[in-house]
């Protein structure tokens, strides 16, 4: 029976397909046919395949749009996948065709000349569809277009539908290439998983039309997805998609008055983002949250983009051995492309481009140059050793700071290189003979007893071992590995050291007195909250740390209060410096007494009487040089008896003339007694 011809004894049983097809003429354009929407409306499994594929093409040609558009994709490869399109859609049509006559005829209920699955609300769809892709074909092609149509005539006894097929799989492959490739670009990314898609979807097509026309090879037809490809397309269709709720809920806290909904609080949306953002991202939730708390939203995003992303390669010029400029020509002549590295440094250079191993050199070897971060250069330079000094680095494996302070002091005084850890130590050796530097003393000890050991020096420089946070990009296994013990873990150790850094320097010695800290970590618990520390342990203060850039460290955090000259600290970061996370502070130990815990507490309750008089002093520009900042610190430090330091001694109590004392220290101080009395007796 043919499909217009009607059956005389027929029941009718309802209004036909074609009334119902216009009642749905009056949806929405972008009506979304699914069940719960419409929960009586019956959907053939083909029509919501349908209406699937019809999603895929749409956000596949949005993607290709935007790819395009950002030059991610060459006009040939975005043809290609247009003619794709093109393609598929014939080989649907005819498929439809072929399917309706089909159903014709098995159907006897034909009362109407649609059949059933006709009337599957696609009109609308496909009239918008139709006008995206023609408008993205128009802007696509334009004049570049190349016609690569040669379909006139088939190969030896090929039906059309079997070219097309082919045509297909040919498509396919091509973009089965995109898809397995590499990419960091969002719009490539999603392109790509939309591909993916759309081509999964139309290789199912390929394989029914290859049970049909069976002279295409087998294995042509349908490549089962392996494992890891199933995990690809899943991870990048789910990173499309937390990628755009990060977005939105972003846009709705910066203006959470007018876009929130109303029935959900700050507090549900900064939790959805946080799991976004661990997920998006791959940090665990506790590192994740410690960001958080730091950065404003916007700065935290740039904060995690910059951490996906390498530094660039900088090199430091040994001015042992050369020049910068020397440097820069050799290197240019084997085709490296370079720059000056910044303005604050006259021996950094950034490497853009390189033909040869940067690492391998004829210059590299000889020692000419150090390859180095940028915030590497910064410690050193606040450490600003002299020639003919007498320096301490505690920790100093590898070894690149030392390098550095070597060639700050000609090569002249000494420098105690040490570090606990023997394998790392041979690093350090292999770069002192690379880059000549013979001023060095290398030794192999834990630098909390370095007092012990040790005594005496000018300036000590103490690179503490640290969690890590400011080198994701180097090393990104620290997003999942770090958790709160290992922080505390590292804030204590920080806090040993840095007091074994400052018995070891002599607050005597001319022109020194000087105490670097640094950590490659942007925790405040392992900066700001360890110099807080030695600042009410010992006899120093926080000076300048001589650095144009850089961002204040905190004085005040969360839970913290820290003494205001913390702001003299300098904290650098990915984002807004191109270099590795760093936190930096410079210390002028004004005495060789250890305080006794009396005098700790005693120190403690003096510095918050005199908060106001510490901050006015730490905000004075003319501290940034050494000599000036000692100038200033003389004139508070107390008169000193003791010149020489002898670490190991433990200083006495110093007992100051209560007289002296303002009476509200005095009144503390009684009742900190009285609560001890009270305590000895419970
Ligand atoms: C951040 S790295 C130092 C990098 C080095 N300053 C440089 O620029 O090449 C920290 C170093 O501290 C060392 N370290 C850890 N605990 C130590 C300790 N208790 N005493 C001495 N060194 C220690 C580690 O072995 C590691 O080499």
């Amino acid at each position: 029976m043919g499909r217009n011809q009607r059956d005389p004894d027929r029941v009718v049983r309802g209004p036909g397909p074609k009334s119902r097809r216009q009642k749905d003429l009056a949806m929405p354009k972008n009506y979304d046919i699914t069940e719960e929407q419409e929960p009586n409306k019956k959907i053939s499994s083909r029509a919501k395949v349908r209406a699937k594929k019809r999603d895929l093409k749409k956000q596949l040609l949005t993607s290709l749009v935007e790819a395009k558009a950002e030059k991610k994709v060459g006009l040939t490869f975005a043809n290609s996948i247009l003619e794709t399109f093109e393609e598929a859609d014939k080989i649907e049509e005819e498929d439809e065709i072929k399917e309706e006559e089909t159903l014709q005829l098995l159907s006897d209920d034909d009362s109407d000349d649609m059949p059933d699955d006709e009337f599957d609300l696609d009109d609308d769809d496909d009239h918008v569809e139709a006008e995206i892709r023609d408008r993205v074909i128009g802007e696509m092609r334009g004049e570049d277009h190349e016609d690569d149509s040669s379909d006139d005539e088939g190969e030896d006894g090929e039906l059309p539908i079997e070219r097309k097929t082919k045509q297909v799989l040919q498509k396919r492959s091509q973009l089965s290439k995109l898809v397995s490739g590499d990419c960091n670009d969002n719009s490539a990314q999603n392109l790509r998983s939309h591909a993916y898609l759309f081509d999964k979807s139309y290789s199912h097509r390929a394989v029914k039309e290859n049970n049909i026309q069976t002279n295409i090879a087998e294995t042509e037809t349908f490549v089962l997805p392996s494992g890891q490809e199933i995990e690809k397309e899943n991870t990048l269709l789910f990173k499309n998609h937390i990628h755009q709720r990060i977005k939105d809920v972003v846009a709705v806290l910066s203006d959470f008055g007018n876009k929130r909904d109303p029935e959900r609080t700050r507090k549900d949306y900064v939790n959805v983002l946080r799991k976004d953002l661990c997920t998006y991202y791959s940090y665990n939730d506790f590192l994740l949250s410690k960001f958080m708390d730091m950065f404003p939203l916007t700065e935290l995003i740039a904060f995690l983009e910059a951490n996906e992303v390498n530094r660039p390669i900088t090199i430091r010029t040994n001015t042992l051995k050369t020049k910068r400029r020397d440097l820069a020509q050799a290197l240019i002549s084997r085709g490296v492309n370079l720059d000056p590295l910044a303005k604050w440094t006259k021996v950094g250079l950034v490497v853009y481009e390189s033909p040869v191993p940067i690492g391998a050199t004829p210059e590299y070897l000889a020692g000419h140059y150090m390859i180095q971060g940028a915030s590497s250069f910064v410690p050193v330079m606040a450490l600003a050793p002299q020639p003919g000094e007498r320096v301490l680095d505690m920790c100093a494996a590898p070894g690149g700071k030392t390098t550095y302070i070597a060639q700050l002091m000609k090569n002249s005084g000494f420098i105690f290189v040490n570090d606990i850890n023997k394998a790392r130590l041979k690093a350090v050796v292999g770069n002192m003979h690379r880059m000549g530097v013979s001023n060095s003393v290398i030794s192999n000890y834990d630098a909390r007893s370095f007092p012990t050991i040790m005594g005496n020096f000018s300036r000590v420089l103490l690179d503490a071992p640290c969690s890590g946070t400011g080198v994701i990009s180097k090393d990104p296994s620290v997003k999942t590995s770090k958790d709160d013990s290992d922080i505390t873990k590292c804030s204590h150790l920080q806090k040993e050291l840095i007091l074994a850094a400052i018995d070891s320097c002599n607050a005597q010695a001319q022109n020194g007195g000087y105490i670097v800290y640094c950590t490659c970590s942007v925790m405040v618990e392992e900066n700001e909250e360890v110099v807080n520390y030695a600042l009410k342990k010992r006899n120093v203060k926080l000076v300048q740390t001589g650095l144009e850039f850089g961002v204040e460290g905190f004085c005040k955090y969360r839970q913290y209060r820290f003494h205001p000259s913390l702001k003299q600290t300098r904290r650098f970061y990915p984002h807004s410096h191109n270099m590795d996370g760093f936190f930096v502070a410079k210390f002028k130990k004004f005495s060789n007494k250890i305080p006794s815990s009396d005098d700790v507490k005693e120190k403690q309750e003096v510095k918050e009487t005199v908060t106001d008089e510490s901050a006015s002093d730490a905000a004075d520009p003319s501290t940034s040089t050494d000599q000036d900042t000692e100038d200033k610190t003389s004139k508070k430090r107390p008169k000193e008896s003791d010149d020489n330091p002898t670490p190991v001694k433990k200083a006495k109590t110093n007992k100051k003339k209560q007289g002296k004392k303002k009476s509200k220290i005095s009144e503390t101080k009684k009742e900190i007694s009285e609560e001890k009395r009270r305590e000895k007796k419970s």
